[in-house]
């Protein structure tokens, strides 16, 4: 039987999770053909949990906190036939959810329905599945309730094999919420010796070229594929690259670190002690000013010292989304005087160019820059589409001001703009008010961002300096990663 999982600690529970999995092989390595022909170097099945009770409730118990984590609001549970069918039982036995069971085939005889259960048209149905590769057995079971006058629009998975199925989900309105990643799984079973490294770069080799599905929407999630790789050093070199990027390409490059911190406190001592502190680990220091109880002068003056002492860069994350004349005097007024002593600052490009012209006004003759906000990380975000498209039109167009993104992925392919990702956790999941994490090695290897942003993450840690290495070493480590799978 599986050993027993701590659920006191969900990082820990997950890993020793992967670990049992792996015990009773429900996940595999080897040569597997694929349904769909192909011939794979990874095989999860996940029927064999059945026969481990204690790992079918940890899992059913991790599912349904996944759910909750993101908050989503569902009225009924319903699982993909089959192996996710006792999981929705259990988190409805437990959690009191009523339950709907979808047939495979309908009865030739009595009722002839394709769902069990007591169906209310209008009501929100939780898909649950096992395993998720191109998305489509849970796009089946949605068509299904659908037609049921059931409203699908999220899905929990243990394990997302990162092929396409939430790019595909998220085209047709579901948010795909998993437990597990496969690079998450990579990880903890190379970091225990159970694969070697050889075997992990095949697998992670196989998932990115097996890509199912190209998204229609280019949403947070969404991984682009770049046709040239080039290192921060070498984008710092281009002619074209605004010199604040050069500057944080170069810092990038030399204290090998893609890692902002986003110091999200309310004293400013404690600013200027995480600043001290994780200074030499930190590429850029994110700030949300507006959150000190007790800003003064004086904190912006230390923080500028110290900006230059451990060679960062201040961003300050105002999010300026007025027109022009009002954000000029945001910028460089009022009680902050933000652009005294923050190199970075974003806007929202929702106003129209406007917003830069008024940005640009104080921040170009300071040789500071602005990342235009094309994705947000929290749930259900506008920020998708032909809006992200238009923001990086934008972008393209102002690049003596803007030189980069707050996206979920790289969504230019010019290489003098630099995205800048935040909702990145070690461990996915949500903050339970709409945050949607992913890992550095989901943000920076597989969707081409350049620097992590990372809050909770580090700042809940007791031991900061610690977490801020760890993050450091992940993010920096899938950035050569990425590198070296180009060349
Ligand atoms: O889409 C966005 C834009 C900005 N943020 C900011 O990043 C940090 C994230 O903090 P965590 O503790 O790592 O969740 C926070 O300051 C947000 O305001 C974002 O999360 N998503």
């Amino acid at each position: 039987m599986a050993a027993q999982i701590e659920m006191d600690d969900t990082n820990v529970s997950l890993d020793s999770l992967i670990l049992n999995l792996h015990d009773i092989q429900a996940v595999k390595f080897g040569t597997f053909k694929l349904k769909s022909g192909l011939t794979s170097p990874i095989y999860f099945d996940l029927r064999v949990i059945v026969s481990h009770p204690a790992l079918m409730n940890q899992v059913a118990n991790l599912l349904h906190k996944r759910a909750e984590d993101a908050g989503v609001e569902f009225d009924s549970v319903c699982g993909v036939p089959y192996t996710a069918l006792p999981l929705a039982t259990i988190i409805c036995s437990t959690k009191q959810y009523p339950m709907l069971i979808r047939r495979k085939e309908a009865k030739d005889y009595g009722t002839k329905r394709l769902i069990e259960g007591t169906i209310h048209p209008g009501d929100r149905c939780l898909i649950v599945e096992d395993v998720v590769t191109s998305g489509s057995s849970v796009l089946e079971t949605a068509e299904v309730l659908e037609k049921e006058g059931l409203k699908i629009t999220d899905a929990v998975v243990l394990m997302d094999r990162e092929q396409g199925g939430r790019a595909r989900l998220a085209d047709r309105g579901i948010t795909l919420h998993s437990v597990i990643s496969v690079s998450r799984l990579l990880d903890v079973l190379l970091k225990a010796g159970r694969i070697d490294t050889a075997t992990s770069q095949n697998v992670e080799r196989f998932i990115q070229e097996n890509n199912t599905y190209i998204s229609k929407t280019n949403d947070f999630s969404a991984p682009k594929k770049s046709c040239k790789e080039l290192s921060y050093g070498a984008r710092a070199a281009l002619p074209d690259t605004h010199p604040l990027a050069v500057r944080l390409l170069k810092i990038t490059e030399d204290k090998k670190t893609n890692l902002c911190v986003s110091a999200d406190v309310t004293r400013s001592e404690e600013l200027l002690e995480i600043a001290d502190a994780l200074g030499p680990l930190i590429c850029v220091l994110k700030t949300h000013v507006d959150i000190l109880q007790d800003f003064t002068a004086d904190v912006a003056s230390s923080l500028k010292e110290l900006a230059i002492k451990h060679n960062f860069l201040i961003f300050e994350d105002r999010k300026f989304a007025d027109i022009g004349s009002t954000v000029k005097h945001q910028y460089e007024g009022g009680l902050y005087r933000i652009s005294s002593w923050a190199h970075i600052i974003n806007a929202h490009a929702l106003p129209g160019p406007g917003v830069l012209q008024g940005l640009g006004a104080v921040g170009k003759p300071l040789g500071h820059g602005c990342l235009l906000i094309a994705q947000m990380s929290s749930q259900g975000s506008l920020a998708t589409g032909d809006y992200t498209q238009a923001v990086v039109k934008m972008a393209e167009d102002h690049t003596d001001f803007v030189f980069g993104f707050i996206s979920g992925s790289k969504i230019s392919e010019k290489p003098g703009l630099v995205h800048m990702t935040p909702g990145v956790q070690m461990l996915t999941g949500g903050d339970g008010l709409g945050q949607q994490y992913s890992s550095p090695e989901d943000v920076i290897c597989t969707k081409g961002s350049d620097i992590i942003i990372v809050g909770r993450g580090i700042l809940a840690s007791s031991d900061r300096l610690r977490a801020a290495e760890e993050y450091r070493t992940a993010g920096w480590q899938a950035y050569l990663k990425r590198l070296s799978q180009a060349s």
